[in-house]
């Protein structure tokens, strides 16, 4: 390797990593639950702490094709013979996945033993140091990538290092035109494997580490912008997730707010009002209870503000379209991001994380699947309805159009996952009915808090970690109803 771009650094794999109250947690919840078989099968597994090949799967369960094998041989041989000394520091062993751009590997770390991994261990409830191989995860950058877009993604990770429930980098290399980043490897599940069968009280467990992985990105001014199943790795044994790939993230700039919309600067702030973050903020429309700020899209576009350019179209227009970042994933993007918005604000991430809850509920997943954004919005419109759409684009300084005549009326988010999913309300054989009944109420709810079209009343992530589907205590349900009636309080128009 010839050119370290940053610093070797002490590390331990996230594997290790898991909150035992959570693994304990979800392990007796959903064994006393009477679950799916297919789900009990998947956590029963048992998970040895200190013998990590026990617990991996075995090779029967490997689906590849003798060709497939062949070729990822292949790949593993080029890779160490394009980068210099690699396979003195790691022996790749698999390969994790592929996206659009890089390649992961999984890979022992030879060389474990000789660096400090104090820091980590700390931050660890199982000791390290018994471990006969540690294993990372290297992710080879494509050279197609453009170098800012990769230091952008190094010095992300490199600055959300400490964040819990975060992919942590713990070293990144060069040779030549290779890029590798190096971070610990995350055992997982593919999403498609469990989120039809994943029960309620494990499905809290996965969104309290999803959001309190993006309450850590957003403190941090940081958007994600890629937030979906294959970029939150998952293991429904231990209860711990983990979120990956800032390939696309973006650095939140309250000081270069445009100001082209209707909405105000968010703030990132704390329900209850302590806050806590953006540290940049100069000026910040507080709201109360949580939420990012602002009312609805209605009351707005009656404030004093006044829409900065003339409502409407030209119907043959000549001047070239709006440029606005819509990095994302289809299927995944929010209303802003298909709008076009310039001044996109985290809750862009909160709606992915929406999406995905939507997927288990309804047990449908893709649930979104268009082709491109006009057809994205048309999704959108099916289920929120003509009238919402245009009040949503309206705060965006857009105008939303459409004479498809089913899309009049509009739901509610909970009604169209009911739609999707007749049965959801039912507890079947669950222990304590009531129980089931309450957290379904809940889970419905923490996803009409997600998906708000209007970016300004989402919920941010740290309020929904106190959103009674995710908070345990009455504390926590008392502080619930106050906020609720907060934002009731916020949202009703004056006159
Ligand atoms: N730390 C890790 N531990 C285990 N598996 C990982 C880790 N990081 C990434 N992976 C696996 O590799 C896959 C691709 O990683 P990543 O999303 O970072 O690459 P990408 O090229 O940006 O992908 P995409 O274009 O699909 O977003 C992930 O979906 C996951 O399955």
């Amino acid at each position: 390797m010839d050119t370290a771009i940053m610093q070797q650094g002490p590390f331990a794999p996230a594997v290790w990593e898991s909150d035992q109250r959570s693994q304990q947690w979800a392990a007796s919840h959903s064994h006393a639950d009477g679950l799916d078989g297919q789900y009990a099968s998947l956590v029963a597994v048992e998970f040895d702490a200190h013998n990590e090949e026990a617990s991996e799967p075995s090779s029967e369960m490997d689906t590849r094709d003798e060709e497939e094998l062949e070729r990822l041989e292949w790949e593993i041989r080029e890779m160490e013979t394009s980068i210099e000394g690699l396979d003195a520091h790691y022996k790749i062993v698999d390969k994790l996945g592929e996206g659009t751009f890089s390649s992961v590997y999984k890979a022992v770390d030879l060389q474990h033993a000789y660096y400090d991994n104090d820091h980590w261990a700390l931050r660890q409830e199982t000791a390290i140091g018994t471990r006969s191989k540690v294993y990372v995860a290297l992710k080879r950058i494509y050279v197609t990538s453009s170098p800012s877009r990769i230091v952008n993604e190094l010095e992300i990770m490199e600055e959300l290092r400490d964040a819990e429930h975060v992919a942590y980098l713990i070293t990144a290399f060069r040779a030549r035109d290779q890029v590798v980043a190096v971070m610990p490897y995350s055992r997982h599940t593919d999403f498609r494997d469990f989120y039809r069968v994943m029960p309620l009280v494990d499905l809290k467990c996965y969104f309290r580490c999803l959001m309190s992985a993006l309450r850590s990105v957003h403190e941090a001014n940081v958007m994600h912008r890629d937030v979906k199943p294959a970029n939150f790795l998952y293991d429904p044994r231990t209860g711990h997730g983990t979120l990956c790939d800032f390939g696309l993230a973006e650095r939140f700039e309250p000081n270069e707010w445009r100001g082209k919309c209707h909405h105000t600067l968010p703030t990132l702030e704390h329900p209850h009002g302590k806050t806590e973050i953006n540290r940049n903020v100069q000026s910040i429309h507080f709201s109360p209870g949580g939420m990012l700020a602002g009312g609805s899209a209605s009351s707005r576009s009656k404030a004093a503000m006044g829409p900065p350019e003339r409502v409407g179209y030209l119907k043959n227009d000549t001047r070239p379209g709006v440029r606005a970042n819509r990095a994302g994933t289809r299927g995944f993007r929010a209303p802003e991001v298909l709008l076009k918005c310039q001044d996109q604000t985290p809750a862009l991430d909160i709606w992915s994380a929406g999406i995905i809850l939507v997927a288990f509920l309804s047990k449908r997943f893709p649930v979104f699947n268009a082709n491109d954004d006009t057809e994205a919005l048309l999704e959108l419109a099916t289920i929120f309805g003509k009238k919402r759409m245009e009040q949503c684009a309206l705060l965006h300084n857009r105008t939303f159009q459409c004479n498809v005549p089913t899309i009049e009326g509009g739901k509610r988010i909970n009604d169209f996952i009911l739609q999707l999913n007749p049965g959801f309300m039912d507890p079947g054989s669950h222990p304590d009915p009531d129980r089931y009944r309450l957290d379904a109420t809940r889970a419905l709810d923490f996803a009409r808090a997600c998906l708000h079209l209007d970016c300004t009343r989402r919920w941010t992530a740290a309020a929904l970690l106190e959103h009674p589907f995710l908070a345990s205590d009455e504390g926590q349900e008392e502080a619930f109803h106050h906020h609720e009636a907060e934002m009731q309080d916020a949202t009703t128009p004056r006159h």
